[in-house]
């Protein structure tokens, strides 16, 4: 009988390897373990790396905080490195969003400065330039940016990195001539480093209050710093009035004579209110304005009191005795030309314009802070009186000339 092919093979006795393990080959085994294994190396591998690179970042923090915590027993340190070498090849993170930002430099302004990068500033050579109230300042000479920077060490600050973050972004959206811009911040839960340009001709505190000669700090000069620090003000708070941000902590050691002696505005908005949120929610018009008198009209207090120091050439708080309080009951006592620098009477400034300006700074001091005017007024108040100076100046110029033409 003639058989298929087909049915031949298929009676066929079967030679090949036969499934041991119920009906799955060795190769298969191999196969299946293959895909089991390989993945697991990987993912191994890939949790040693993280392991490694937290490890080795929790290393670059905790070595930078010992090195920032020294800093609190120099007292001042010329030309040494107060930090040493940091090992770490961290890459500057100009991104305040990146992940990284907590443990770098965000460089906001400055180009000289894109290529640096937190461990160069520690670095650096560096001198305690003073204590304020809300930490310390050092002169940080950056040999390779060719900077002088004054780095401001923040401490003991309740405010989270996000919301820190998020104040330095917006104020760096905010820009005018006459007020410092931060060049780079640090930010860690710890730390706040905030960094600025170094400023060699010194604060206002310092003109003012400076001994000796002051034939140079006349009438023209506190008029124009007066008007240009009003202008800056006023500017800041129109921009600002939506995200509730005031200077917060005007005075006349944060306000600084740049390298064309132009006064510039240091540090504005550096100062938080308690409930942050409210920050973010009341931007709405009429609750901004609600709470506009108890926010930005401290600023106008202040700037009133920066006006006092330039007028009466005393300090805030001279043997106890408080600025603002002192110039109202003598100027309530009618004795108005005893609160006058001695040194502007002597130069002949015009008594009625110092009188004028008098009248805006007891203004700007006022207990309520509705009855103080906005700055926007301030500013123009004082402009007012400067055109009147610069008039007056032209009047006498040509008295001047006319008297010399007679006399010829
Ligand atoms: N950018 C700068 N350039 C030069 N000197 C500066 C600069 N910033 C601050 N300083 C100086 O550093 C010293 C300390 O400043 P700091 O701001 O800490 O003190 P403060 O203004 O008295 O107090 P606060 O902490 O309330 O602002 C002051 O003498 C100040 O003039």
């Amino acid at each position: 009988m003639k058989r298929s092919i087909l049915s031949a093979l298929e009676s066929e006795p079967d030679f090949s390897p036969k499934p041991q393990n119920g009906g799955v080959s060795s190769n298969q085994i191999l196969m299946y373990a293959g895909y089991i294994l390989i993945p697991l190396a990987i993912f191994l591998i890939i949790l040693l790396w993280l392991y490694k690179r937290i490890k080795t970042r929790k290393q670059k923090l905790d070595s930078t905080n010992n090195k920032l915590a020294s800093l609190d027993h120099d007292s001042k340190m010329d030309n040494k490195r107060i930090f040493s070498t940091v090992e770490s090849k961290g890459k500057i993170d100009t991104s305040a969003e990146s992940g990284l930002v907590s443990s770098s430099l965000v460089v906001l302004t400055s180009p000289e400065m894109t290529r640096m990068r937190f461990e160069d500033l520690l670095k650096s050579p560096a001198e305690l330039v003073g204590r304020g109230q809300h930490g310390s300042v050092y002169k940080v000479v950056c040999e390779e940016q060719r900077m002088v920077l004054a780095v401001k060490r923040i401490k003991d600050w309740q405010i989270s990195s996000d919301v820190f973050r998020q104040r330095m972004r917006r104020l760096n959206q905010v820009k005018h001539v006459n007020v410092m811009p931060t060049i780079a911040y640090y930010s860690s839960s710890q730390e706040k480093l905030l960094v600025y340009e170094y400023q060699k001709n010194g604060s206002l505190f310092r003109l003012i209050h400076a001994n000796g000669n002051q034939t140079t700090f006349d009438w023209n000069i506190r008029l124009s710093i007066a008007a240009t620090i009003a202008n800056a003000l006023s500017f800041m708070h129109e921009q600002l009035l939506y995200d509730r941000i005031p200077h917060g902590n005007l005075k006349s050691s944060n306000i600084f004579l740049n390298k064309n002696m132009e006064p510039c505005i240091s540090e504005y908005g550096l100062i938080f209110e308690d409930n942050q949120q409210s920050i973010i929610a009341n931007s709405v018009l009429q609750e901004a304005q609600e709470n506009y008198h108890s926010l930005f009209k401290a600023d106008t207090y202040a700037f009133g009191v920066i006006l006092l120091e330039m007028l009466t050439g005393r300090t805030v708080l001279k043997d106890g005795l408080d600025l603002a309080s002192w110039v109202v009951t003598v100027v309530r006592e009618e004795w108005t030309v005893e609160v006058f620098d001695k040194n502007l009477v002597r130069q002949g400034a015009s008594e009625e314009r110092m009188v004028n300006m008098l009248q805006v700074a007891i203004r700007c001091v006022n207990k309520p802070p509705e009855a103080r005017p906005s700055m926007k007024e301030v500013a123009s108040a004082i402009s007012a009186i400067r055109e009147d100076d610069d008039r007056s100046i032209d009047v006498s110029e040509l008295s001047s000339m006319t008297r010399s033409f007679v006399d010829v």
